[in-house]
């Protein structure tokens, strides 16, 4: 009888293994199905907008956007002479004379793209006043004080407005009175201002509002990442003005964000321009965030100090405004010319900052989202007189951001003016709990939020190629462009199948017994019992207490956990609790497999890969010169220190001499290195195109590979040459 009850029980076993087995198979499926899912979806996003793009080409070409306007010459003219442009960069022709031509339009155009031109333009070639309707403050100071040193007659009506300008703004939208081409507000004006709507209806009335130009038009969508609740009302400007035309522009808008808000902007039939969010000139890296924050701290300031001697200009973000008071405190402390900048400043104190580091008298600014938004910096293409060192050469993040697309637009900060520029992000588990208390309410946050955190977490993949993956377009060649392609990592891989199962069980003692844990709280339970169960198990890796976050975020994105939220009176807390695969992981059946960074690979077939990949014909060639520069001075090639209005001028004028480069761009440091630099700035010319660049990633891999062997360089920029004066301040 026994033996018969031993028996039936064993093949009950079996059997139930075998349900198991079929199980971990449909599960492994379901998983497979996720990717491939959200494969197939990110290539139907792509499908539309190509679908669309072929739809508004064959529009473009009906109506040739590029063709031959009447107001080409005068476009040109202001162009040049008024905004100090010497040509279009791609589409911005096409989009004027769109506007122009009295469509509504809507560009997605990469962060430093030039979208500014593309409505200040024809703001200023048509009669009347362009009303630009932006989301931040900062912003629209910015754009306003830029204007304004072009000589263009812009204003803005915000809650900073004096009595007087307003007097006068009011008097010019009712009257036709003084002269205002460009009018800024923000969505609020729109929404809550009855005056101002009735003085732009008198505007109208009167012939005198040319265009209606909507900023960060992803605003309008609730699908997209900073979504502003006065933006869906903007839509009665087109009910209101419907023969005015209007432009919506944003850097970054999926097909969901794009048809969202074209109907959230009553603009269905608008002509739609969408270049590459790709920034080819962009160094990405993500790199690991120790918990000691002093560390972390003194990281940032090597950076600096190492990298950009020469007071090279860069933006620091964090998460908070007290986090960035500290961190701009402590980088004063360890000598670097810094300044924080954040919403709880007084206008003035905030203008100053502004100012003091548009002007190049702080190399960096601390900021918080609000400040990421709306800064601009002067380039040498612009005819601000500012010098082309107040460039943003570099991004650093902190903190972590809150989604894909907001540290799109954020680090998109860096090398506006096409140049190389860096973008790192400090990541470390513990920081996810931190963003997703803020996040969590919106619509898609978490979601949003644990996207760019696989982005961090990722060792292997091309950064850039998350960007394509997210914004759902085709991939393109990051050319050695970031951390992972460049020299990647070198990763030990520990089966933490065991530590999950552990982890498992204790929330789930924990759930029975009603208690909850936030992150840290599990980890430190965690050691306790791990410690316990240890004694008796060898063969389980002993794992760290960053590592055990690095688990916990990993079973997270994995929805093995989730996490779970709970308001108290002065705060939000988040907790770890059970996810929908955690008997997965309890029955211990599918291997847990967690990636842990031993160091950068510097001598990677990676690296070689992408080094060989660009290094032909002129650019290795230029890979020597440089090397022969380097040799003999310890620097780098003069990207570094070329403005784009000296590229520019290199590039029509072709020079032959020494002392035609000295006439054209200023005095160069010809002693040193003869005639041979004129060889070397005309090949460097030549690749140097925005089309032809390919130089680039030996630049950043030269200067990248210097960090990671940690070798302090007696000085980054060779100053091959020295500024002419229209370059300066
Ligand atoms: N055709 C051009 N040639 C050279 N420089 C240009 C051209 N068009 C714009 N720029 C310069 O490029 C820089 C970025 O332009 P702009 O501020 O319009 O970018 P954006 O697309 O609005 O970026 P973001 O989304 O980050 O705000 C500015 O300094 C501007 O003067």
């Amino acid at each position: 009888m026994e033996n018969d009850v031993v028996g039936e029980l064993l093949c009950v076993e079996a059997e139930l293994q075998d349900v198991q087995d079929q199980i971990n198979i449909l599960l492994d499926h379901q998983e497979r199905l996720y990717r491939k899912q959200s494969e197939l979806k990110a290539l139907l996003e792509e499908c539309k907008t190509s679908e669309n793009e072929a739809n508004n080409n064959a529009s473009i070409a009906a109506e040739d956007w590029s063709g031959n306007f009447e107001w080409d010459s005068r476009a040109d003219d202001i162009r040049f002479n008024v905004f100090g442009i010497s040509s279009y960069r791609a589409n911005q022709r096409e989009i004027v004379n769109a506007v122009m031509s009295g469509r509504d339009v809507l560009v997605i155009m990469a962060a430093g793209g030039g979208k500014s031109l593309c409505y200040q333009l024809p703001a200023v070639l048509c009669n009347g006043v362009a009303l630009v309707v932006s989301p931040l403050l900062s912003l629209i100071q910015d754009q306003v004080m830029g204007l304004t040193a072009l000589g263009i007659p812009a204003y803005m009506l915000t809650s900073t407005t004096s009595k007087e300008d307003e007097k006068f703004i009011y008097k010019a939208l009712d009257k036709g009175e003084g002269e205002m081409k460009i009018l800024y507000v923000t969505p609020e004006k729109i929404s809550k201002s009855k005056r101002f709507m009735s003085k732009l209806e008198k505007c109208h009335n009167g012939g005198r509002l040319s265009l209606v130009a909507i900023d960060e038009a992803h605003c309008c969508s609730q699908w997209g990442h900073d979504f502003r609740p006065d933006y869906k009302n903007l839509g009665i400007l087109k009910v209101q003005f419907p023969n005015v035309p209007m432009i919506a522009l944003t850097a970054t808008a999926t097909y969901k964000v794009q048809t969202d808000l074209m109907e959230m902007l009553h603009i269905p039939k608008c002509v739609k321009f969408v270049s590459t969010v790709n920034r080819p000139n962009l160094f990405y890296k993500v790199l690991e965030k120790s918990s000691v924050a002093k560390v972390v701290i003194d990281e940032i300031a090597d950076f600096i100090r190492q990298s950009y001697p020469n007071n090279e200009s860069g933006i620091v973000y964090c998460f908070s405004r007290k986090e960035c008071e500290q961190v701009a405190k402590e980088l004063q402390e360890r000598g670097i010319s810094a300044d924080y900048y954040h919403a709880d400043m007084d206008v003035t104190a905030r203008e100053k900052v502004h100012l003091r580091w548009s002007k190049n008298k702080l190399q960096v600014i601390i900021g918080t989202v609000a400040f990421g938004m709306g800064i601009n910096k002067p380039d040498g293409c612009s005819k601000l007189k500012f010098s082309w060192l107040s460039l943003v050469r570099f991004v650093i993040h902190h903190s972590l951001s809150k989604s894909m697309e907001t540290y799109y637009q954020e680090s998109g900060r860096a090398g506006r003016d096409g140049l190389p520029s860096e973008c790192l992000l400090y990541f470390r588990p513990g920081d996810v709990p931190r963003q997703s208390t803020m996040v969590f309410y919106e619509n898609s946050g978490l979601q949003n939020l644990y996207d760019i955190v696989r982005y961090c977490q990722s060792k292997r993949n091309c950064r850039r190629g998350a960007f394509f993956q997210h914004f759902g377009e085709p991939l393109q060649d990051c050319n050695g462009m970031c951390d992972n392609c460049a020299y990647g990592h070198e990763i030990k891989e520990v089966d933490t199948t065991y530590h999950a199962k552990v982890i498992v069980s204790l929330l789930r003692d924990m759930q029975d017994n009603e208690q909850r844990a936030t992150m840290l709280q599990l980890v430190d339970r965690l050691k306790v019992k791990m410690k316990k169960l240890g004694g008796s198990n060898n063969s389980v890796p002993d794992l760290k207490k960053d590592e055990l976050e690095q688990l916990i975020i990993q079973l997270i994105l994995d929805r093995v956990l989730k996490e779970e939220f709970q308001h108290t009176a002065y705060a939000t807390n988040a907790y770890v609790a059970l996810g929908p695969l955690w008997k997965l992981a309890l029955q211990g059946k599918r291997p847990v497999v967690l990636e842990i960074c031993m160091g950068w690979r510097s001598n990677s077939s990676i690296r070689k890969d992408a080094r060989h990949s660009q290094a032909s014909g002129l650019e290795m060639k230029l890979d020597e010169l440089r090397k022969e520069l380097s040799s003999t001075h310890g620097g780098i090639f003069p990207h570094a220190v070329l403005s784009s209005q000296q590229i520019s001028i290199l590039s029509t004028q072709k020079p032959t001499s020494i002392a035609q480069v000295e006439k054209l761009i200023g005095k160069v440091k010809a002693e040193k290195y003869g005639s041979r630099i004129v060889d070397l700035i005309q090949q460097y010319v030549k690749l140097g195109q925005p089309d032809g660049d390919t130089s680039n990633s030996s630049v950043a891999e030269a200067s990248e590979q210097n960090r990671a062997n940690k070798r302090p360089r007696k000085n980054k920029t060779l100053v091959l040459i020295e500024s002419s004066e229209d370059d300066e301040e």
